[in-house]
């Protein structure tokens, strides 16, 4: 039994952040409901259509919504907004990641909420939170990413800022959102009372970036430097980075430098014998390393620095990532059903549960696909 089993998630949510924390209820166990509006339902469903195209639905949906259920409600219809309230009544979890102030516009505030279900934990996704100046903003990803100093951050110094090429605002609130609704059920199972979780986009980045952050508030207000060969950590020194060998590259983490010089027959190393110009001469060992490490392949430099345990990898493609033993052993992908039955492989739940990997063969839902069934179970007809 998954250990959210019984538990009801309503989610009036769309795109990535609020359905990241409904599928991971869901992986757990949770019923998970997403109300949909009837003419498009989540707009995800139409986000990145490119060659992979589940009857007009992009893969991006079915992934992040498999395992769930869809009611469709036209929110701003007195009958359907009062179908909506009987289900309130009798949920215990409703997420919500619209604009501030339209769940306020539809009734569906946390106070309203609360009114109708004393118990239910609410758990809203803004972009930027409730308060402040930037509060009616779009909350999206890219644009939330170059408000919070990651992009800024990230790069090389030569190069322009560099966001990440994917939604990682919106996945770190969802996996904010969920653990603030955990945390909140466990509380509610000692002494009754529901609750409000509050996440941002923002602020998930921001405390994404507390390791380098937190160095940069109490340094005088010194800004990190970016290095300007092979990107790497604004405040880790050399050879942290990536760079390019005979036939591909190779990863290096921290350590140091002169036993990096012996293992790789490198002698023009041997001059940084003060760990400090590990960090103030970087660029300068970076580029002898550079130059040397071009002169083999990637998988002889590895021999020789994992025989030595020195922190190094290779850097694969998704292609031979797959490919690979080490990740077959991990036994994360699963095979599940896009709404319409075509069968897709995507990844699993990172969580296993007593050894178990949880995997959810039921696929994402087609817009309002379990109304009538749903309205049957909790006793009332949809307007
Ligand atoms: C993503 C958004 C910028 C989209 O903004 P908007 O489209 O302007 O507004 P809203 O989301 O608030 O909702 C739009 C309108 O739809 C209406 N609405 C929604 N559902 C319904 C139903 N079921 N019935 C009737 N009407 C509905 C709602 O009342 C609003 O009406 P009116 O009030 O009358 O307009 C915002 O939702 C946002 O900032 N969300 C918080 C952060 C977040 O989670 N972002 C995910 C980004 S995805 C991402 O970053 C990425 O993919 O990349």
């Amino acid at each position: 039994m998954r250990p959210l089993e019984g538990t009801v998630v309503l989610e009036f949510c769309q795109f990535l952040s609020g359905p990241s924390a409904g599928l991971r209820l869901a992986d757990l166990g949770a019923r998970v409901i997403k109300i949909e509006r009837p003419d498009t339902g989540d707009l995800c469903r139409q986000l990145y259509i490119g060659n992979l195209d589940y009857n007009g639905e992009s893969a991006l949906f079915q992934t992040i919504n498999r395992n769930k259920e869809s009611y469709s409600a036209d929110l701003k219809h007195p009958g359907q907004l009062q179908d909506i309230k009987r289900l309130i009544g009798q949920a215990d979890v409703l997420i919500e990641n619209f604009r501030p102030g339209t769940m306020e516009k539809l009734g569906l505030d946390y106070e309203s909420v609360k009114a109708i279900n004393p118990r239910i934990v609410y758990a809203s996704v803004t972009g930027y939170g409730k308060e402040g100046p930037w509060r009616d903003k779009p909350g999206q990803d890219l644009l939330v990413q170059s408000l919070s100093g990651l992009v800024w951050l990230n790069g090389d110094s030569d190069q322009p800022p560099l966001p990440f090429g994917l939604a990682v605002a919106d996945i770190l609130a969802g996996a904010h959102l969920v653990q603030g609704i955990l945390a909140c059920l466990v509380r509610r199972g000692r002494s009754g009372e529901g609750g409000l979780v509050e996440v941002s986009l923002l602020e998930s980045l921001l405390d994404f970036q507390f390791e380098v952050f937190t160095t940069y508030l109490n340094d005088g207000g010194r800004p990190p430097q970016r290095s300007s060969i092979n990107g790497a950590h604004a405040y880790l020194g050399a050879p942290y980075g990536i760079y390019e060998t005979q036939d591909g590259y190779i990863a290096l983490a921290m350590g140091s430098v002169l036993k990096l010089g012996e293992l790789l027959g490198c002698r023009e190393l041997s001059a940084f014998a003060d760990p400090k110009e590990w960090f103030a001469r970087r660029d300068e060992i970076k580029t002898i390393l550079a130059a040397h490490l071009r002169s083999r392949p990637t998988r002889e430099w590895l021999a020789l620095l994992e025989s030595a345990d020195y922190w190094c990898s290779d850097v694969l493609t998704w292609e031979q990532l797959t490919e690979h033993e080490a990740f077959k052993a991990l036994d994360m992908l699963q095979v599940t059903r896009a709404s319409g039955g075509t069968a897709f492989k995507t990844t699993c739940c990172p969580i296993r549960m007593n050894g178990i990997r949880l995997k959810s063969p039921k696929g994402a839902p087609r817009v309002g696909e379990d109304s009538r069934k749903i309205a049957a179970e909790f006793g009332f007809t949809p307007s």
